[in-house]
């Protein structure tokens, strides 16, 4: 996977840059104060703020109160949650995703091995959701059968290496059977972990389906021959083969890489050996189908009419992610709420438009070395200065080479480039295709952001070392490369 077999330039030296640099570098700005304003009170925030009154008009009180009494425009918050597993009535068109992965995982109702699963697909498509409503739904009958069935869940996304992977599955795990985890997280060995979590397993479950979610997150130490994700999955599937696990597993490992497996070492690959399933993007239509169907998360009558459709459209433009409508639809009801209004209009989807791309942009920036906001820097502002939005590797190089000089900054080669810009991609902020020059000339990867590349400009800029680069100079840079390019 290109997340894995990068130039070498990834190491952990530079996920400890990321540690060090993103707190330093996107910094907050100080709350915003007015250094004129004259304070009679001696403490700096004054006796009085509990019970007097506020800017001279609504006291503290008032205000809240004002908020019980308010028509509240939402009536249950937990449709408009992404992390909510919603009833089936409300999964609208996974059919075949959900009838393939309950086929496959009904077998723990009886006294068998359900197979392992590989769902893959683009981010926000209802893989987790899918998973976990068979989940639940297995659990419940298995409960009335007396079957002791588990559903024992990890997010990849922040587990470093293969011992903290195994250890959280552990805690999971006694979680879900309200049990203690007795090893302790830190300073004992990763096989410690592995007969613990096996303990647990052994003593409290006839069945389990381990749910590996952004499994392609979990890289580990790049000293290893295998990823660790490739190590998790062959000790996980011989762990069942070998009895070291009694009760009967499956693992459903997640991913938004559809090439995941082809860096799954073949020792693991004979292993695990899962069911495919695909989960595609959404289309608008989808969107606003599912949408429709948590209107009544809102009061009746309160959510405008262009309301859905632009919420749908905006997330279709993501890859189709029904997190984004959801997430749209919450905000846009939310600002809708904070501003006394009695309905949810377009203009409020589009403010929440704004404040959730800045978001996400802003998630995703955080975490990432200042490499890699070089690479995504050129390639943005060559996006920006484009027609069609997108931007070519070998003119965001160019600009990338610009930049490292400007900043005087480490300058890597074009291909490190191009797979830092190929890391970013599992955030689902920028996608890329193959595409040639011509019969006779290379090969380049076209570019295209997921966000308005003008936003991530922005959200960049907030890093003190690229606040310093000149705008207009980056953009003449810009001009005279794409001038080149064509
Ligand atoms: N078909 C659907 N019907 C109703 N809601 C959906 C559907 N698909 C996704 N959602 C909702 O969209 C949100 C994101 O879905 P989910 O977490 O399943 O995506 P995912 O494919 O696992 O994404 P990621 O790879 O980012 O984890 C959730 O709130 C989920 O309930």
């Amino acid at each position: 996977m290109d997340t894995y077999e990068s130039d070498g330039s990834s190491t952990d030296q530079e996920s400890s840059e990321t540690e060090t640099s993103t707190h330093a570098d996107l910094s907050t700005e100080p709350p915003d104060t007015d250094p004129n304003a004259a304070s009679t009170d001696s403490s700096p925030f004054g006796e009085s703020l509990n019970t007097k009154q506020v800017s001279g008009s609504q006291s503290i009180e008032d205000m809240l109160l004002e908020f019980d009494v308010q028509d509240a425009l939402i009536r249950d918050r937990s449709l408009l949650d992404p992390n909510y597993v919603v009833d089936e009535d409300r999964i609208v068109g996974r059919d075949e995703q959900l009838q393939k992965v309950t086929k496959m995982l009904r077998v723990a109702l009886g006294d068998n091995r359900p197979p392992n699963l590989f769902l893959y697909g683009p981010s926000g498509t209802g893989k987790s959701l899918i998973t976990k409503a068979v989940c639940k739904n297995i659990s419940r009958l298995c409960s009335s059968r007396d079957i002791e069935f588990g559903t024992i869940e990890v997010n990849c996304q922040d587990l470093d290496t293969l011992g903290v992977a195994v250890y959280e599955l552990a805690q999971q795990a006694a979680t879900e059977a309200g049990v203690d985890v007795e090893v302790p997280k830190h300073g004992v060995a990763t096989k410690e972990k592995w007969d613990e979590l096996y303990r647990i397993v052994n003593e409290n479950f006839d069945s389990v389906v381990f749910v590996l979610d952004e499994l392609d997150m979990l890289v580990g130490r790049r000293d290893k021959q295998d990823p660790a994700f490739s190590r998790l999955l062959y000790q996980l599937s011989r762990a069942g083969a070998d009895d070291d696990i009694t009760a009967h597993i499956s693992v459903v490992a997640i991913s938004n890489d559809t090439k995941m497996m082809e860096s799954v070492g073949s020792r693991a690959l004979s292993s695990f050996t899962p069911e495919d399933v695909h989960f595609d993007d959404y289309d608008a239509n989808q969107l606003q189908a599912i949408l429709r169907r948590r209107q009544d998360a809102f009061h009746d009558g309160v959510v405008g009419e262009e309301v859905i459709p632009l919420a749908a459209a905006f997330a279709a433009q993501t890859h189709g992610d029904a997190r984004k409508g959801i997430d749209l639809m919450r905000v846009a009801g939310e600002l809708a709420e904070r501003e006394g209004d009695e309905r949810v209009r377009e203009q409020h989807v589009r403010e929440a438009q704004d404040k959730v791309e800045k978001n996400r942009v802003l998630e995703v920036v955080r975490g990432i070395t200042t490499q890699k906001k070089l690479c995504l820097y050129a390639t943005a502002a060559v996006a920006v200065e484009t027609n069609d939005g997108t931007a070519r590797s070998t003119t965001g190089y160019r600009v990338y080479q610009y930049l490292t000089d400007s900043i005087e900054a480490d300058q890597y080669q074009q291909e490190s480039y191009v797979n830092k810009m190929k890391e970013l991609t599992t955030y689902s902020l920028v996608d890329f295709e193959r595409r040639s020059h011509g019969p006779s000339s290379g090969m380049f990867l076209e570019f295209k952001f997921g966000e308005r590349p003008e936003t991530i400009l922005e959200t960049l800029r907030e890093d003190s070392r690229l606040e310093r680069v000149s705008e207009s100079e980056v953009t003449s840079v810009v001009r005279a490369q794409t001038r080149n390019e064509t």
